[in-house]
């Protein structure tokens, strides 16, 4: 890989607490030591840079794969035309029947860059090699030539920069320091990104949701079937809520919880902008969801009986250390560590609230073992009832050796490993890609991922 961007930044305790996860005792000796440090090295690199792909997920409920593929190429081709002539593919996923993909162009190495600069924040510049725009709130610093007089907002900027692409501003520096209210707007609107994608920004609204493959991936092996009563118990934004009810064809209940109030008005205007109706949103504490009283039955909104649901989604807040692109994260050791707790009072009450012959999902954003494989192990031993589950599609890679899982069970987990990355070496604007080079592509849309984790259980009777 072209080494555009340096590896992800980490405060040092967390990159010393990955590097033992990622060279332990296990792994070490199956791969030996070379073999497990060139790893953790790409690891880290790919973590800097996007995943190969722009995946969205199209809301079959509404239109069909072929009609959404169509009206998306005639939109990338008007957001793209002013620099390239090649047509860029759309690719429909074999195994996943409502993903289209979309190549990500870059890294574009020879980019002119212009002289006048704006530093943007980190998980603003991680948005724009994903296709956004610059919004107003990511700027932190403009140079004083963009125009008028502002004296509020740093002109320089000192710190550890990486350019990210070039654009045009659309706001002046008093407007984005000087106007005393919260800007939303676009400040700079870009038109050369080191990593091109479209912009999604009220692309296609209600036909396509924009989704990381590996998460369309998590309600697939969920397998939700119409007419079900579905548990989402950490639902916000509602990326998994809205695809579990369009896998049902909106028949059925799908309640999704979330703890935090302003963000299960994402979830419910997800919802409606996809236009589904069996979704009902409550804003609670997942820990606390099981009524163990007694006198709730009938009720809508949580805390609910025990074994009231056929299948339970649990997508559980984590360290997030698989999100791709991210340059620099600033956490420390005890906020990266802080999460197996909490999980495992989800993942607790989640059981409960399974009937038997039930199907739980658990997943991660994350790389660590502690909330991954170390959860698995963990649940098999406190959980006499629970069956590891063969997943159905089965794209990323298996578990990961260090938590005492044998070989069976690590097949039988599903890990998107970033470092794991095929690289290509032909040009896929170049000419019509031949049937291999299709194979090729899809193969690293299914690897080059962010850093992803899942794992399917049965409930094989009471707990
Ligand atoms: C990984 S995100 C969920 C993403 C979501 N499933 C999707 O696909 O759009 C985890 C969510 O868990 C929520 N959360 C954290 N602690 C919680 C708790 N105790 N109960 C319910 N939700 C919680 C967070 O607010 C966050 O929105």
């Amino acid at each position: 890989m072209v080494p555009v961007f340096p590896k992800i930044s980490l405060k040092s305790e967390v990159e010393e607490y990955l590097r033992n996860v990622f060279t332990n005792r296990e792994l070490l000796a199956t791969l030996g030591s070379e073999e497990t440090e060139i790893k953790f090295e790409a690891l880290l690199s790919r973590l800097s840079h996007p995943p190969a792909f722009t995946s969205v997920r199209v809301n079959t409920c509404l239109a069909t794969i072929g009609h959404v593929k169509k009206l998306l190429i005639e939109e990338i081709q008007k957001q793209f035309k002013e620099w390239t002539t090649n047509s860029i593919p759309v690719l429909e996923h074999p195994k996943l029947p409502d993903v289209l993909l979309i190549p990500v162009i870059g890294p574009r190495i020879n980019l002119h860059r212009h002289s006048s600069e704006v530093i943007v924040g980190a998980q603003c510049g991680n948005a724009v090699l994903r296709g956004a725009h610059v919004f107003a709130p990511g700027i932190l610093s403009a140079p004083k030539y963009i125009d008028g007089k502002c004296k509020r907002g740093a002109k320089e900027f000192t710190g550890p920069k990486v350019f990210v692409g070039n654009g045009i501003a659309e706001l002046s520096r008093d407007q984005v320091f000087c106007s005393g209210v919260t800007l939303r707007g676009i400040g700079i609107r870009m038109t050369e990104a080191v990593y091109m994608s479209p912009s999604f920004d009220n692309l296609l609204p209600g036909f396509v949701f924009l989704q990381n493959l590996p998460s369309v991936v998590v309600s697939h092996v969920l397998n939700p079937k119409p007419g079900e009563r579905i548990l989402d118990i950490c639902a916000a934004p509602g990326g998994k809520t809205t695809h579990i009810a369009a896998l049902m064809h909106d028949k059925g209940e799908v309640l999704a919880m979330d703890k935090i109030a302003n963000k299960l008005e994402k979830i419910k205007q997800n919802a409606k902008n996809l236009q589904l109706q069996c979704i009902k949103a409550f804003c609670y504490d997942g820990t606390k969801a099981l009524d163990t009283e007694g006198n709730r039955d009938g009720q809508e909104g949580p805390p609910y009986p025990p074994e009231s649901f056929d299948r339970v989604l649990l997508d559980a807040p984590c360290s997030g250390l698989g999100q791709r692109p991210n340059m620099a994260c600033a956490c420390s050791l005890k906020e990266i560590t802080c999460y197996q707790p909490l999980q495992r009072k989800l993942f607790r009450t989640a059981v409960h609230l399974l009937k038997p012959g039930g199907i739980l999902v658990y997943s991660t954003c994350t790389i660590t073992l502690a909330e991954n494989e170390e959860q698995v192990a963990w649940a098999l031993a406190s959980f006499r009832c629970l069956q590891l589950q063969q997943q159905e599609p089965h794209l990323g890679g298996e578990g990961m050796m260090g938590a005492g899982l044998s070989r069976d069970q690590l097949k039988l987990l599903q890990r998107f490993d970033p470092a794991s990355v095929i690289s290509r070496d032909f040009d896929v604007y170049s000419s019509e890609l031949d049937l291999s080079q299709q194979v090729h592509l899809i193969n690293s849309a299914n690897e080059d991922t962010i850093g992803f984790f899942i794992a399917k259980f049965l409930k094989v009777d009471g707990v």
